[in-house]
């Protein structure tokens, strides 16, 4: 069954708090960005596999937990998503990296394709597309069409902050994979942005404002 689930752990949520203050600078927000998303692997690792093997201690021979079956691969859509790869290698270091450049269009709101460069064996890989910002939802749901047209299934996508509406269309176009996030905001403005919303991430992380 797929998984939504909103963050409630305190050190995600007070991480989150000071990346949406205006004043915090590219430095501390990039910084923060990486540890949320180390953190929030935790969560959206939980259902990986395991299995036991035998080994040998200096002491003995025992059994332990090994993970089993696919690896994994970590999709960050650009720009804004690279800002969360460091994070998640620090806890899946042997993890692949494919990326995906999208932007949005700031006046039609539509993703804009640039850019596509997967592991050669996604389709057998364990997906994590990672961007900061559910806002739209139409990055994040063309991301993964173009991941599930490569033959990708398991496929799950891990955002810092949603916009309900966002949610909903992923819900929507993409029901069978799961949804992790930082922390679900009231509703998008006029522009698109997320409110209350942090700005725009890709600006924040790279110093682009
Ligand atoms: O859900 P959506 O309405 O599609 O909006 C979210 C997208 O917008 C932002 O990217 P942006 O276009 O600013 O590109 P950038 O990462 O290069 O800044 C963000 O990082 C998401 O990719
Ligand atoms: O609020 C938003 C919406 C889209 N992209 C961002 O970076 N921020
Ligand atoms: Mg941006």
């Amino acid at each position: 069954m797929p998984e939504i689930k909103v963050m409630d752990h305190p050190l995600i949520l007070h991480k989150i708090g000071i990346i949406r203050k205006k004043e915090t600078g590219s430095k501390e927000f990039r910084e923060l960005i990486g540890e949320i998303a180390m953190l929030m692997t935790f969560e959206a690792t939980r259902k990986l596999e395991l299995e036991d093997v035998e080994i040998e201690t200096p002491i003995t021979k025992t059994k332990v937990k090994q993970l089993k079956g696919k690896k994994v691969a970590i999709v960050p859509i650009l720009r804004a998503g690279l800002g969360m790869v460091d994070g998640m290698l620090t806890m899946i270091p042997a993890a692949k990296i494919g990326h995906i450049g999208l932007y949005r269009d700031p006046k039609t709101l539509e993703p804009v394709e640039y850019y596509c460069k997967l592991p050669e064996d996604c389709a057998n890989r364990e997906i994590y597309v990672v961007d900061p910002m559910l806002a739209t939802g139409g990055s994040s749901s063309a991301a993964i069409s173009m991941l599930k047209n490569k033959g990708v299934k398991n496929i799950h996508f891990m955002c810092i902050i949603a916009a309900p509406e966002g949610l909903e269309r992923l819900k929507k176009e993409h029901p069978d994979i799961d949804i992790y996030i930082g922390g679900l905001d009231e509703k998008l403005n006029e522009n698109g942005y997320i409110v209350p919303g942090l700005g725009d991430a890709g600006d924040r992380i790279f110093g682009t404002l």
